[in-house]
């Protein structure tokens, strides 16, 4: 018997050519279904890209998509089901905040007005303004409503949090992560601020240039590397055991990030002589992306030359 398959959306071997750029390059993996997943990577990786063609606002130049098993490019079926929060979103020039909810509702079969409701007080939106005059971080609030309200059985959202305050976006993860639980669904979330969506997620994809980095559910990834300090060489003896992702050196003592390779830990650098310390999934991030932006060799900072 075929097991149940827990793929929400499939990407296989997908390549997005824009005239001589290449914005994805042979990128495979899997969107889990009823699960969140963190899509990060520096600017310019191809996060919105691959947003693009998972929502059928394009299709790959090689490769396929498949969502919700079919293809998403004009396919009611399958667009029907999705949401997509945009960065940036913009709506038709007379729409107040209560006529871009109303549209919303007449496109997403799951919509929520109590919901919808609810979250407009939550984010002090006035209904009856032109969407037009409101502030920034408003306007991006409108965006969180819908895709919230939405339902949609795969929701994404892109950077949606452009002018929004630390408040409004505690409050837009505390809902979020609420009301998943109560109606779970897929959802997508391309971040900048890792830490702060770290609890949330449940997968994370790191993408750079194009390409995936790193593809693994969260948990697994908690833990999954330390910073161990010390004298350069038991350090380098240490990330010789392991993966070194990052090193930063100074007087004869080192500073590295370093991704395990099975072991425990904190056991194995301390019977090093080593500190160590966990290091959090944004750390972990920008120690991979960094490393691929710099030539093979060179995974180290060396602060002795800097400092002279
Ligand atoms: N229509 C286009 N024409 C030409 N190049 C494009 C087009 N759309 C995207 N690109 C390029 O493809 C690459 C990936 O862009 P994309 O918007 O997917 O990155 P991103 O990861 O979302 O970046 P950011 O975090 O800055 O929003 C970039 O180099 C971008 O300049």
């Amino acid at each position: 018997m075929t097991p149940p398959t827990t793929a929400a959306a499939t990407v296989r071997d997908v390549t997005m050519r824009f005239r001589g750029h290449t914005a994805l390059d042979g990128v495979s993996t899997v969107i889990e279904r009823d699960s969140i997943t963190g899509l990060v990577g520096r600017n310019g990786a191809g996060k919105t890209t691959l947003m693009q063609l998972l929502t059928g606002h394009r299709v790959p130049t090689s490769g396929s998509v498949e969502v919700l098993g079919g293809a998403p490019y004009e396919n009611d079926g399958v667009l029907s089901r999705i949401c997509f929060v945009k960065e940036g979103q913009r709506y038709p020039d007379h729409f107040r905040v209560r006529d871009a909810l109303d549209a919303a509702a007449l496109v997403y079969p799951d919509w929520n007005a109590g919901l919808a409701a609810e979250l407009l007080r939550d984010f002090d939106l006035p209904a009856k303004r032109s969407v037009k005059k409101l502030s920034r971080g408003m306007t991006s609030a409108v965006g969180i409503v819908i895709g919230l309200a939405s339902r949609a059985p795969i929701t994404l959202f892109d950077e949606p949090y452009l002018g929004l305050d630390a408040v409004a976006r505690q409050l837009f993860y505390d809902r979020l992560l609420a009301d998943y639980a109560e109606h779970p669904r897929t959802v997508v979330l391309s971040t900048h601020l890792i830490e702060e969506i770290a609890a949330l997620l449940e997968r994370v994809l790191l993408i750079d240039r194009g390409r995936v980095l790193l593809d693994a559910d969260a948990e697994s990834l908690r833990g999954s590397a330390v910073t161990v300090t010390g004298p350069s060489d038991r350090v380098a003896a240490f990330a010789g055991r392991h993966e070194l992702l990052h090193t930063e050196s100074l007087a004869g003592q080192s500073r590295s990030v370093v991704r395990l390779t099975g072991g425990s830990a904190g056991g194995d650098a301390a019977d090093a002589g080593l500190a160590w310390e966990p290091v959090t999934l944004q750390q972990l991030v920008v120690a991979m992306s960094l490393r691929t932006s710099r030539p093979e060799s060179s995974t180290s900072t060396d602060l002795e030359e800097v400092s002279r």
